[in-house]
Protein backbone atom coordinates (compact mmCIF):
# COMPACT_ATOMS: atom_id res chain seq x y z
CA UNK A 1 0.00 0.00 0.00
CA UNK A 2 1.31 3.40 -0.88
CA UNK A 3 2.26 5.42 1.91
CA UNK A 4 0.12 8.91 1.46
CA UNK A 5 0.06 12.47 3.26
CA UNK A 6 -2.93 12.84 5.64
CA UNK A 7 -5.02 15.80 5.55
CA UNK A 8 -4.03 18.22 8.92
CA UNK A 9 -7.71 18.55 10.14
CA UNK A 10 -7.86 14.33 10.04
CA UNK A 11 -4.93 14.29 12.12
CA UNK A 12 -6.20 16.80 13.95
CA UNK A 13 -8.88 14.10 14.75
CA UNK A 14 -7.25 12.08 15.70
CA UNK A 15 -4.58 13.46 18.20
CA UNK A 16 -8.05 14.50 20.25
CA UNK A 17 -9.68 11.26 19.88
CA UNK A 18 -10.18 10.21 23.28
CA UNK A 19 -10.21 6.58 22.56
CA UNK A 20 -6.95 6.66 20.81
CA UNK A 21 -5.10 4.51 22.98
CA UNK A 22 -7.54 1.37 21.86
CA UNK A 23 -6.08 0.61 18.76
CA UNK A 24 -2.80 -0.40 20.33
CA UNK A 25 -5.17 -3.19 22.77
CA UNK A 26 -5.60 -4.97 19.26
CA UNK A 27 -2.98 -6.94 16.65
CA UNK A 28 -4.28 -5.26 13.41
CA UNK A 29 -2.09 -6.58 10.46
CA UNK A 30 0.58 -4.45 8.59
CA UNK A 31 -0.19 -3.59 5.12
CA UNK A 32 -4.10 -3.56 5.44
CA UNK A 33 -6.82 -1.09 6.50
CA UNK A 34 -9.20 -3.74 7.88
CA UNK A 35 -12.95 -2.11 7.69
CA UNK A 36 -15.01 -5.65 8.14
CA UNK A 37 -14.98 -5.67 11.90
CA UNK A 38 -18.67 -5.82 11.66
CA UNK A 39 -18.33 -9.17 10.26
CA UNK A 40 -15.36 -10.35 12.55
CA UNK A 41 -13.42 -8.25 15.04
CA UNK A 42 -10.13 -7.97 15.12
CA UNK A 43 -8.18 -9.75 17.64
CA UNK A 44 -7.72 -7.71 20.89
CA UNK A 45 -4.04 -8.40 22.47
CA UNK A 46 -4.86 -10.02 25.68
CA UNK A 47 -7.04 -12.45 24.14
CA UNK A 48 -4.28 -14.73 23.46
CA UNK A 49 -2.63 -15.10 26.87
CA UNK A 50 -5.93 -15.74 28.60
CA UNK A 51 -6.42 -19.06 26.05
CA UNK A 52 -3.05 -19.92 26.95
CA UNK A 53 -4.39 -19.61 30.69
CA UNK A 54 -7.35 -21.01 30.25
CA UNK A 55 -6.03 -23.98 27.93
CA UNK A 56 -2.50 -25.19 29.96
CA UNK A 57 -3.36 -24.20 33.68
CA UNK A 58 -7.64 -24.17 33.91
CA UNK A 59 -7.88 -27.29 31.37
CA UNK A 60 -4.23 -28.90 30.78
CA UNK A 61 -3.52 -29.07 34.88
CA UNK A 62 -6.93 -28.18 36.57
CA UNK A 63 -9.17 -30.21 34.17
CA UNK A 64 -12.50 -30.77 35.64
CA UNK A 65 -12.00 -29.19 38.84
CA UNK A 66 -12.50 -26.08 36.89
CA UNK A 67 -16.01 -26.25 36.44
CA UNK A 68 -16.44 -25.31 40.24
CA UNK A 69 -12.43 -23.81 41.18
CA UNK A 70 -13.16 -20.22 42.84
CA UNK A 71 -16.99 -20.86 42.43
CA UNK A 72 -17.28 -18.83 45.81
CA UNK A 73 -15.43 -15.91 44.40
CA UNK A 74 -18.04 -16.35 40.73
CA UNK A 75 -14.53 -17.63 39.01
CA UNK A 76 -15.75 -20.95 38.37
CA UNK A 77 -16.51 -22.35 34.97
CA UNK A 78 -20.38 -23.39 35.71
CA UNK A 79 -20.52 -19.33 36.14
CA UNK A 80 -18.95 -17.88 32.51
CA UNK A 81 -21.28 -17.18 30.62
CA UNK A 82 -22.84 -14.96 33.75
CA UNK A 83 -19.88 -12.80 33.79
CA UNK A 84 -19.46 -12.54 30.43
CA UNK A 85 -23.61 -11.51 30.45
CA UNK A 86 -23.03 -9.04 32.71
CA UNK A 87 -20.23 -7.60 30.75
CA UNK A 88 -22.78 -7.46 27.71
CA UNK A 89 -25.28 -6.14 30.03
CA UNK A 90 -23.48 -2.65 30.38
CA UNK A 91 -23.17 -2.51 26.68
CA UNK A 92 -26.76 -3.10 25.99
CA UNK A 93 -28.65 -1.29 28.51
CA UNK A 94 -29.69 -4.48 30.16
CA UNK A 95 -29.43 -5.86 33.58
CA UNK A 96 -26.83 -8.87 34.06
CA UNK A 97 -29.58 -11.46 35.30
CA UNK A 98 -31.06 -10.44 31.74
CA UNK A 99 -29.00 -11.48 29.50
CA UNK A 100 -27.26 -15.08 28.63
CA UNK A 101 -24.40 -15.91 26.42
CA UNK A 102 -23.84 -18.81 24.48
CA UNK A 103 -24.58 -20.67 21.69
CA UNK A 104 -25.07 -18.60 17.88
CA UNK A 105 -27.27 -15.67 17.58
CA UNK A 106 -29.79 -17.85 15.18
CA UNK A 107 -30.16 -19.95 18.12
CA UNK A 108 -30.39 -17.29 20.18
CA UNK A 109 -33.08 -16.20 17.60
CA UNK A 110 -35.01 -19.20 18.03
CA UNK A 111 -34.78 -19.18 21.24
CA UNK A 112 -36.51 -15.51 21.48
CA UNK A 113 -38.51 -15.72 19.34
CA UNK A 114 -40.30 -18.94 20.98
CA UNK A 115 -40.33 -16.84 23.87
CA UNK A 116 -41.78 -14.11 22.72
CA UNK A 117 -44.86 -15.61 20.71
CA UNK A 118 -45.17 -17.83 24.24
CA UNK A 119 -46.01 -14.77 26.11
CA UNK A 120 -48.05 -13.02 22.68
CA UNK A 121 -51.38 -12.42 23.35
CA UNK A 122 -53.36 -14.79 22.42
CA UNK A 123 -54.91 -15.80 18.50
CA UNK A 124 -51.94 -13.34 17.20
CA UNK A 125 -50.09 -15.36 14.40
CA UNK A 126 -47.93 -13.34 12.66
CA UNK A 127 -44.60 -12.13 12.44
CA UNK A 128 -43.45 -9.38 11.11
CA UNK A 129 -39.90 -8.83 10.13
CA UNK A 130 -38.15 -6.76 7.59
CA UNK A 131 -38.24 -8.29 3.88
CA UNK A 132 -34.67 -7.51 3.70
CA UNK A 133 -33.98 -8.46 7.22
CA UNK A 134 -30.66 -10.81 7.89
CA UNK A 135 -31.37 -14.20 6.11
CA UNK A 136 -31.13 -15.96 8.96
CA UNK A 137 -33.58 -14.15 11.15
CA UNK A 138 -35.76 -15.31 8.21
CA UNK A 139 -34.75 -18.73 7.86
CA UNK A 140 -35.33 -19.46 11.68
CA UNK A 141 -38.73 -17.79 11.97
CA UNK A 142 -39.49 -20.00 9.10
CA UNK A 143 -38.45 -23.50 11.39
CA UNK A 144 -40.58 -22.10 13.97
CA UNK A 145 -43.29 -21.60 12.03
CA UNK A 146 -42.71 -25.18 10.29
CA UNK A 147 -41.94 -26.89 13.69
CA UNK A 148 -45.79 -25.13 15.03
CA UNK A 149 -47.04 -26.27 12.40
CA UNK A 150 -47.39 -23.83 10.24
CA UNK A 151 -49.96 -21.85 12.03
CA UNK A 152 -48.08 -18.81 12.48
CA UNK A 153 -47.72 -16.19 9.11
CA UNK A 154 -44.36 -14.63 8.58
CA UNK A 155 -44.81 -11.23 6.94
CA UNK A 156 -42.48 -9.89 5.17
CA UNK A 157 -42.32 -6.08 4.18
CA UNK A 158 -39.80 -3.22 3.62
CA UNK A 159 -38.84 -1.83 6.55
CA UNK A 160 -40.30 1.57 6.04
CA UNK A 161 -43.61 0.40 5.76
CA UNK A 162 -43.75 -1.72 9.02
CA UNK A 163 -45.53 0.79 11.01
CA UNK A 164 -48.20 0.74 9.17
CA UNK A 165 -47.92 -3.23 9.85
CA UNK A 166 -48.28 -3.09 13.58
CA UNK A 167 -51.64 -4.48 13.27
CA UNK A 168 -54.23 -6.36 16.24
CA UNK A 169 -53.01 -9.76 14.17
CA UNK A 170 -49.68 -9.33 14.99
CA UNK A 171 -47.98 -11.31 17.79
CA UNK A 172 -43.74 -10.30 17.69
CA UNK A 173 -42.00 -8.03 15.70
CA UNK A 174 -38.85 -9.53 14.80
CA UNK A 175 -36.47 -6.57 13.69
CA UNK A 176 -32.50 -6.26 12.99
CA UNK A 177 -31.58 -2.30 14.00
CA UNK A 178 -28.64 -2.08 11.71
CA UNK A 179 -29.32 -3.12 8.43
CA UNK A 180 -26.40 -5.62 6.86
CA UNK A 181 -26.16 -3.97 3.64
CA UNK A 182 -27.31 -0.55 3.66
CA UNK A 183 -26.16 0.14 7.46
CA UNK A 184 -29.42 1.77 7.98
CA UNK A 185 -30.14 2.20 11.71
CA UNK A 186 -33.75 2.09 13.24
CA UNK A 187 -35.21 3.66 15.87
CA UNK A 188 -35.60 1.16 18.42
CA UNK A 189 -37.26 3.21 20.84
CA UNK A 190 -39.73 4.48 19.14
CA UNK A 191 -40.44 1.39 17.03
CA UNK A 192 -40.51 -0.63 20.55
CA UNK A 193 -43.18 2.15 22.11
CA UNK A 194 -45.14 1.60 18.67
CA UNK A 195 -45.53 -2.14 18.58
CA UNK A 196 -46.14 -2.44 22.11
CA UNK A 197 -48.45 0.10 22.06
CA UNK A 198 -50.57 -2.72 19.52
CA UNK A 199 -50.09 -5.56 22.01
CA UNK A 200 -46.87 -6.81 19.91
CA UNK A 201 -43.68 -8.37 21.29
CA UNK A 202 -40.45 -6.70 20.41
CA UNK A 203 -37.42 -8.93 19.14
CA UNK A 204 -34.44 -7.20 18.52
CA UNK A 205 -31.50 -8.99 16.11
CA UNK A 206 -28.33 -5.93 17.09
CA UNK A 207 -25.99 -7.96 15.70
CA UNK A 208 -24.27 -4.87 14.18
CA UNK A 209 -24.91 -2.47 16.99
CA UNK A 210 -23.77 -3.92 20.28
CA UNK A 211 -19.88 -2.38 20.91
CA UNK A 212 -20.35 0.12 18.00
CA UNK A 213 -22.65 2.59 19.82
CA UNK A 214 -24.78 2.65 23.36
CA UNK A 215 -27.83 0.18 23.08
CA UNK A 216 -30.26 0.92 25.63
CA UNK A 217 -32.89 -1.86 25.95
CA UNK A 218 -34.30 -1.19 29.50
CA UNK A 219 -34.42 2.38 28.65
CA UNK A 220 -36.63 1.55 25.40
CA UNK A 221 -38.87 -1.23 27.61
CA UNK A 222 -37.47 -3.89 24.85
CA UNK A 223 -38.63 -7.45 25.25
CA UNK A 224 -36.07 -9.58 23.16
CA UNK A 225 -32.63 -9.09 21.81
CA UNK A 226 -30.04 -10.62 20.26
CA UNK A 227 -26.40 -10.34 19.13
CA UNK A 228 -23.20 -11.33 18.05
CA UNK A 229 -19.82 -11.96 20.26
CA UNK A 230 -17.64 -12.15 17.32
CA UNK A 231 -18.19 -8.83 15.33
CA UNK A 232 -18.00 -5.13 17.51
CA UNK A 233 -17.40 -6.94 20.55
CA UNK A 234 -14.19 -8.70 18.98
CA UNK A 235 -15.07 -12.21 21.21
CA UNK A 236 -13.23 -14.14 17.68
CA UNK A 237 -14.88 -16.13 14.54
CA UNK A 238 -17.73 -18.03 15.97
CA UNK A 239 -17.42 -16.41 19.39
CA UNK A 240 -20.82 -17.11 21.68
CA UNK A 241 -23.60 -15.16 20.84
CA UNK A 242 -25.78 -13.21 23.50
CA UNK A 243 -29.78 -12.78 23.92
CA UNK A 244 -31.76 -10.38 26.67
CA UNK A 245 -34.90 -11.23 28.14
CA UNK A 246 -36.83 -8.34 30.20
CA UNK A 247 -36.95 -9.66 33.46
CA UNK A 248 -40.69 -9.42 33.24
CA UNK A 249 -40.66 -12.04 30.48
CA UNK A 250 -39.02 -14.45 32.75
CA UNK A 251 -41.45 -16.64 34.64
CA UNK A 252 -44.31 -16.44 31.27
CA UNK A 253 -42.05 -16.84 28.84
CA UNK A 254 -41.35 -20.76 27.56
CA UNK A 255 -37.67 -22.13 27.38
CA UNK A 256 -37.87 -23.79 23.75
CA UNK A 257 -34.49 -25.43 24.60
CA UNK A 258 -34.90 -26.24 28.03
CA UNK A 259 -31.22 -27.51 29.03
CA UNK A 260 -29.75 -29.31 32.47
CA UNK A 261 -27.23 -25.98 32.01
CA UNK A 262 -30.55 -23.63 32.32
CA UNK A 263 -31.60 -25.91 35.30
CA UNK A 264 -31.70 -24.11 39.05
CA UNK A 265 -29.89 -26.72 40.17
CA UNK A 266 -27.89 -28.84 37.15
CA UNK A 267 -26.28 -31.26 39.44
CA UNK A 268 -29.70 -32.06 41.15
CA UNK A 269 -30.38 -34.35 38.40
CA UNK A 270 -33.89 -33.63 38.46
CA UNK A 271 -36.71 -35.39 36.37
CA UNK A 272 -38.19 -32.12 35.26
CA UNK A 273 -36.95 -28.47 34.10
CA UNK A 274 -36.82 -26.20 36.97
CA UNK A 275 -35.36 -22.85 35.15
CA UNK A 276 -32.64 -21.31 36.84
CA UNK A 277 -33.67 -17.68 38.23
CA UNK A 278 -33.17 -15.04 35.45
CA UNK A 279 -32.19 -15.12 31.97
CA UNK A 280 -29.56 -17.93 32.69
CA UNK A 281 -32.65 -20.36 32.21
CA UNK A 282 -31.75 -19.88 28.05
CA UNK A 283 -27.80 -21.26 28.68
CA UNK A 284 -28.85 -24.63 27.17
CA UNK A 285 -25.71 -26.61 27.12
CA UNK A 286 -22.66 -27.03 28.48
CA UNK A 287 -20.80 -23.49 28.13
CA UNK A 288 -18.26 -23.55 25.34
CA UNK A 289 -15.46 -22.34 27.91
CA UNK A 290 -12.59 -21.69 25.48
CA UNK A 291 -14.50 -19.28 23.03
CA UNK A 292 -16.25 -17.72 26.41
CA UNK A 293 -13.11 -17.08 28.01
CA UNK A 294 -11.67 -15.34 24.67
CA UNK A 295 -15.26 -13.27 24.67
CA UNK A 296 -14.89 -12.24 28.30
CA UNK A 297 -11.41 -11.06 28.06
CA UNK A 298 -12.42 -9.41 24.86
CA UNK A 299 -14.80 -7.52 26.80
CA UNK A 300 -12.46 -6.16 28.97
CA UNK A 301 -11.42 -3.79 26.31
CA UNK A 302 -14.54 -1.73 26.79
CA UNK A 303 -14.17 -1.61 30.41
CA UNK A 304 -13.34 1.45 30.93
CA UNK A 305 -14.63 3.37 27.29
CA UNK A 306 -17.79 6.15 27.60
CA UNK A 307 -19.62 4.33 24.92
CA UNK A 308 -20.97 8.04 24.14
CA UNK A 309 -17.25 8.82 22.93
CA UNK A 310 -17.40 5.86 21.31
CA UNK A 311 -20.46 6.45 19.22
CA UNK A 312 -19.51 10.19 18.93
CA UNK A 313 -16.23 8.62 17.24
CA UNK A 314 -18.13 6.10 14.92
CA UNK A 315 -19.91 9.19 13.67
CA UNK A 316 -16.69 11.29 12.77
CA UNK A 317 -15.44 8.19 11.03
CA UNK A 318 -18.73 7.31 8.87
CA UNK A 319 -18.21 11.28 8.16
CA UNK A 320 -15.33 11.31 7.17
CA UNK A 321 -15.49 8.67 5.09
CA UNK A 322 -18.66 9.67 3.46
CA UNK A 323 -17.35 13.19 3.01
CA UNK A 324 -14.17 11.68 1.27
CA UNK A 325 -15.52 9.78 -1.13
CA UNK A 326 -18.54 11.79 -2.13
CA UNK A 327 -16.54 13.60 -4.88
CA UNK A 328 -16.17 9.82 -6.61
CA UNK A 329 -19.63 9.64 -7.14
CA UNK A 330 -19.48 12.30 -9.37
CA UNK A 331 -16.93 10.82 -11.72
CA UNK A 332 -18.02 6.97 -10.72
CA UNK A 333 -21.47 4.86 -10.52
CA UNK A 334 -20.90 4.49 -7.01
CA UNK A 335 -24.30 5.65 -4.92
CA UNK A 336 -24.64 6.14 -1.22
CA UNK A 337 -26.88 4.34 0.21
CA UNK A 338 -26.43 4.56 4.26
CA UNK A 339 -28.24 7.41 5.54
CA UNK A 340 -26.34 10.59 6.27
CA UNK A 341 -28.60 11.57 9.22
CA UNK A 342 -26.90 10.19 12.34
CA UNK A 343 -29.78 9.18 14.09
CA UNK A 344 -30.35 6.74 11.08
CA UNK A 345 -26.92 5.82 10.67
CA UNK A 346 -25.17 2.09 12.30
CA UNK A 347 -20.84 1.68 11.97
CA UNK A 348 -20.68 1.41 8.49
CA UNK A 349 -21.08 2.69 5.09
CA UNK A 350 -22.25 1.13 2.14
CA UNK A 351 -22.64 2.11 -1.59
CA UNK A 352 -23.86 0.55 -4.65
CA UNK A 353 -22.02 0.05 -7.48
CA UNK A 354 -22.55 -2.18 -10.43
CA UNK A 355 -19.61 -4.25 -10.37
CA UNK A 356 -19.40 -3.85 -6.64
CA UNK A 357 -18.06 -7.51 -6.14
CA UNK A 358 -14.84 -6.42 -8.97
CA UNK A 359 -14.64 -3.66 -6.88
CA UNK A 360 -14.16 -5.14 -3.77
CA UNK A 361 -12.00 -8.02 -4.66
CA UNK A 362 -9.66 -5.25 -6.01
CA UNK A 363 -10.05 -3.27 -2.74
CA UNK A 364 -9.04 -6.62 -1.14
CA UNK A 365 -5.90 -7.00 -3.26
CA UNK A 366 -4.92 -3.67 -2.64
CA UNK A 367 -5.35 -4.31 1.14
CA UNK A 368 -8.26 -1.96 2.00
CA UNK A 369 -10.76 -5.20 3.58
CA UNK A 370 -14.20 -4.40 3.25
CA UNK A 371 -17.02 -6.58 2.04
CA UNK A 372 -19.13 -7.49 -1.02
CA UNK A 373 -22.95 -7.82 -0.60
CA UNK A 374 -25.62 -8.89 -2.64
CA UNK A 375 -26.62 -7.50 -4.97
CA UNK A 376 -24.58 -4.43 -5.78
CA UNK A 377 -23.26 -3.47 -2.14
CA UNK A 378 -19.67 -2.19 -1.20
CA UNK A 379 -19.93 -2.06 2.63
CA UNK A 380 -17.42 -0.79 4.80
CA UNK A 381 -16.94 -1.58 8.40
CA UNK A 382 -15.78 1.35 11.14
CA UNK A 383 -14.92 0.04 14.82
CA UNK A 384 -14.46 3.42 16.87
CA UNK A 385 -12.67 1.23 19.16
CA UNK A 386 -9.48 0.57 16.67
CA UNK A 387 -9.63 2.44 13.57
CA UNK A 388 -8.19 6.66 12.99
CA UNK A 389 -9.45 9.29 10.77
CA UNK A 390 -5.73 8.11 9.02
CA UNK A 391 -7.66 4.76 8.13
CA UNK A 392 -10.34 6.45 6.73
CA UNK A 393 -8.40 8.59 4.34
CA UNK A 394 -5.88 5.31 3.91
CA UNK A 395 -9.53 3.82 2.53
CA UNK A 396 -11.11 6.65 0.32
CA UNK A 397 -7.81 6.89 -1.68
CA UNK A 398 -8.13 3.39 -1.90
CA UNK A 399 -11.28 3.43 -3.67
CA UNK A 400 -10.37 6.11 -5.44
CA UNK A 401 -7.15 3.83 -6.82
CA UNK A 402 -9.20 1.21 -7.36
CA UNK A 403 -12.19 2.57 -8.98
CA UNK A 404 -9.62 5.12 -11.69
CA UNK A 405 -7.69 1.58 -12.26
CA UNK A 406 -10.96 0.30 -13.72
CA UNK A 407 -12.00 3.27 -15.24
C1 LIG B 1 -28.12 -9.28 11.57
C2 LIG B 1 -27.40 -10.58 11.76
N1 LIG B 1 -27.95 -11.54 12.50
C3 LIG B 1 -27.31 -12.71 12.71
C4 LIG B 1 -26.09 -12.95 12.16
C5 LIG B 1 -25.34 -14.23 12.33
O1 LIG B 1 -25.83 -15.21 13.06
P1 LIG B 1 -24.90 -16.45 13.41
O2 LIG B 1 -23.84 -15.97 14.32
O3 LIG B 1 -25.82 -17.40 14.03
O4 LIG B 1 -24.28 -16.95 12.15
C6 LIG B 1 -25.46 -11.97 11.39
C7 LIG B 1 -24.14 -12.19 10.74
O5 LIG B 1 -23.66 -13.26 10.54
C8 LIG B 1 -26.15 -10.77 11.19
O6 LIG B 1 -25.60 -9.81 10.44
N1 LIG C 1 -20.50 -14.92 10.65
C1 LIG C 1 -19.88 -14.90 9.46
C2 LIG C 1 -19.15 -16.00 9.00
C3 LIG C 1 -18.51 -15.99 7.78
C4 LIG C 1 -18.59 -14.86 7.01
C5 LIG C 1 -19.31 -13.76 7.41
C6 LIG C 1 -19.99 -13.79 8.61
C7 LIG C 1 -20.80 -12.66 9.06
O1 LIG C 1 -20.91 -12.43 10.22
C8 LIG C 1 -21.49 -11.84 8.06
C9 LIG C 1 -22.22 -10.72 8.68
N2 LIG C 1 -23.27 -11.13 9.57
C10 LIG C 1 -22.86 -9.76 7.70
O2 LIG C 1 -23.46 -8.81 8.17
O3 LIG C 1 -22.79 -9.93 6.53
Amino acid sequence: MTTLTIPDHLLALDARDPLASKRAEFHLPRGVVYLDGNSLGALPRRVPQRLARVTQGEWGEALIRSWTAGADAGQDWMALPDRVAAKVARLIGAAAHEVAVGDSTSVNTFKVLAAALGVAGPGRRVILTDADNFPTDLYVAQGLNALLGGTLELRRVPADDIEAHLGEDVAALLLTQVDYRTGRKLDLEAITALAQAKGIVTVWDLAHSAGAFPVDLSGAGADFAVGCGYKFLNGGPGAPAFLFAAERHHDAAPVAISGWMGHADPFEMARDFTPAPGARRFVAGTPMVLSLSALDEALDVFADVDLNALRAKSLSLTDTFIDLVEPLAARFPLTLVTPRDHARRGSQVSYRHPQAREVMADLIQAGIIGDYRTPDILRFGFTPLYHSHADVWQAARGVQAVLEARA
